[in-house]
């Protein structure tokens, strides 16, 4: 059956150790897209996810995946979907083939899919290695492959590339950025770093204090803030003149330098007659630059400013 979303709560809540942690989260996962499930450490999104695998029970609310309620499909459900929550846990002392061989047997998978999964995470040539001897990114793309088996129609990443060094990041997020072309699942994804996945997702959610305060695509969310670059060669009387007519400016970095900050929807900002006000009133103006202002802007005005970090003065 056809549906629009691969993933669908409502209300979805948790308490653990007597203290709420999920609260009311209502996720509406596109099918097909990359999907990053962003929050800052602790928000709560390996929470979430161990709800969307049914390894938590939900206090109250209803989740749907692929379609289907997750209560009353439990087992169905399983076999379509791939998860990889927190560490990868494999055995180390088995190879990596056989680490997928053993994932099949327990899954009721053919075995024949196992040369498949190698191959989209470029691990053929180390599978008959023990696990062991792999770097940390080694383990995460091979439990990526595990994730891979029986062609999911859902894969679930919890934190991929957390504790990998800078160039096992790269190798995962080209990874994840081709998996879409590769095998035809919606994925979700996790992340407390906005610029990891800010490449390779197509829509987002935000979570914070475990409730949803963002959530959508990713060429909406992050491109409604704008700011207008003026230099001008009275910077002070363009100031003045500026914020008499309503606008939102402040001095740029440069001495001759106002920016303009507005939201590209709900206000209609047009240069060319800021720029005709300035030069009536006798203000010369040399450059005018728009621009947009990204997801970063965004996640910085919804998460707050980023916490002092040790010996840092608050
Ligand atoms: N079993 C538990 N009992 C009590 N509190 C818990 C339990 N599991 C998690 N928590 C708390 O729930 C909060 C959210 O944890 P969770 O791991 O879901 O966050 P997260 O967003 O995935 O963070 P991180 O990015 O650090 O993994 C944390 O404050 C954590 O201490």
């Amino acid at each position: 059956m056809a549906h629009a979303f691969a993933i669908e709560t409502e209300g979805l809540s948790k308490a653990l150790g007597g203290r709420p942690i999920v609260r009311e989260v209502g996720l509406a996962v596109p099918r097909g897209s990359v999907f990053g499930f962003l929050g800052p450490n602790g928000a709560g999104k390996t929470t979430v996810m161990r709800l969307l695998v049914g390894l938590l029970k939900p206090d109250a609310g209803n989740i749907r995946l692929l379609g289907s309620d997750l209560a009353e499909n439990r087992k169905a459900l399983m076999g379509r979907i791939g998860a990889f929550i927190e560490t990868p846990g494999l055995y180390e002392n088995l190879s990596g083939r056989e680490n997928l061989k053993l994932a099949c047997r327990l899954r009721g998978i053919d075995t024949a899919d196992i040369s498949r999964v190698l191959g989209i995470v470029a691990m053929e040539g180390a599978a008959d290695r023990r696990v062991r001897s792999y770097s940390l990114g080694m383990k995460q793309r091979l439990a990526l492959a595990r994730a891979l088996l029986g062609n999911p129609a859902l894969l679930l990443l919890d934190e991929p590339t957390n504790g990998l060094d800078p160039e096992g990041i790269m190798a995962m997020r080209e990874l994840i950025r081709d998996l879409p072309q590769r095998i035809d699942a919606t994925v979700f994804l996790s992340s407390h770093l906005l610029g990891e996945v800010e490449e390779v997702v197509d829509s987002i959610a935000l979570l914070r204090e475990g409730k949803l305060i963002a959530q959508g695509k990713l060429s909406a969310l992050g491109s409604t803030s704008a700011r207008l670059k003026i230099t001008v060669d009275r910077a002070p009387d363009a100031l003045a003149l500026l914020l008499a007519h309503g606008l939102r400016v402040e001095p740029g970095s440069a001495a001759n330098d106002l920016c303009v900050t507005y939201d590209r929807y709900a206000e209609n900002i047009d240069p060319a007659e800021i720029n005709r006000r300035l030069v009536s009133a006798g203000i010369g103006v040399s450059a005018l630059a728009q621009e947009r202002l990204g997801l970063e802007h965004l996640y910085r005005e919804v998460m707050g400013p980023r916490p002092a970090m040790e010996g840092e003065a608050a």
